[in-house]
């Protein structure tokens, strides 16, 4: 399988409108790829927190703009696109405490993904907000559900950003049968080792690939980190981003190595505590 990884720069001085325009643009280009991966919340910026609302989108109808877009590139390019996360605004009122309890919309950070036909075939509503008790944590609702999408040569495992701390949900996945998880993020460049080092521990101990896309650019004040990667079940990295600049990592992948690491080295066989 081939993975191009578009790490986006989100900077203020464009619109979510002229980026989106132009990352539909970036994924058509991507027409050698199998699968493409953007970013978390690349229309708003992750930690433009000011901005979810105004931002916020629904999965469906012509207030849609984030799907259609995304639809529209995946059917063009012909490519599996997991397209990162939107502000989804939701048809349910939000519960508390994410939301007032006058029925004000629930905000979710949804990731969605698209089969080359351009159908939307599945959405992960992130389960970790970030933020303590700041931003994500309190604007947004959290998901509640694992999600995995079953591609033709392989299945994904879905996270988002922060999920990337809490193991559970990645072995939770892997149960699920993934054998590659992708995640997107707006990780900003100050935990930058953190992010490289979480990511290659998701590979080395659910024996999966990961496909870590970043941004690129500074929002909100928070550079962010970039260096997306594209790791093997063995923790070998297979291309990494230059720098913290707007770019696409590519790499060749082959799905059933994943199994072959398993099968050499069956150490998922050996888990104790369930
Ligand atoms: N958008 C995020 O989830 C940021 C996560 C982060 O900054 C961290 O885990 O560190």
């Amino acid at each position: 399988m081939r993975a191009s990884l578009i790490q986006i720069a989100v900077n203020q001085d464009e619109t979510a409108e002229d980026r989106r325009v132009r990352a539909a643009a970036l994924v058509r280009e991507q027409s050698a790829a199998d699968l493409v991966v953007l970013p978390e919340l690349w229309t708003v910026g992750a930690f433009d927190f000011d901005s979810f609302a105004a931002g916020a989108e629904p999965l469906r109808g012509p207030a849609a703009k984030t799907v259609a877009a995304m639809s529209g590139a995946a059917r063009e390019a012909r490519v599996w696109l997991h397209a990162g996360s939107v502000i989804e605004r939701a048809d349910e009122p939000a519960a508390e405490p994410a939301g007032d309890p006058s029925g004000t919309p629930a905000l979710y950070n949804t990731s969605l993904v698209f089969s080359p036909e351009g159908a939307l075939v599945r959405t992960y509503r992130k389960i970790h907000r970030f933020g303590f008790d700041r931003g994500e944590a309190t604007l947004l609702s959290a998901g509640t559900e694992p999600v995995t999408a079953v591609l033709p040569d392989t299945t994904l495992g879905l996270a988002t950003c922060y999920d990337l701390r809490f193991p559970e949900l990645f072995r939770a996945l892997t149960e699920a049968g993934a054998r590659t998880l992708v995640i997107p993020a707006g990780w900003p460049d100050r935990r930058a080792a953190h992010w490289s080092l979480l990511a290659r521990a998701r590979a080395v101990e659910n024996q999966c690939y990961v496909l870590a896309c970043g941004t690129a650019g500074t929002h909100a004040g928070v550079p962010q980190a970039g260096r997306s990667a594209v790791i093997d079940p063995w923790g070998e990295t297979l291309a990494e981003a230059s720098d913290a600049e707007e770019q696409v990592v590519m790499a060749e992948f082959d799905p059933a190595y994943a199994d072959e690491v398993r099968a050499d080295f069956p150490v998922l066989r050996d888990r104790v505590l369930r």
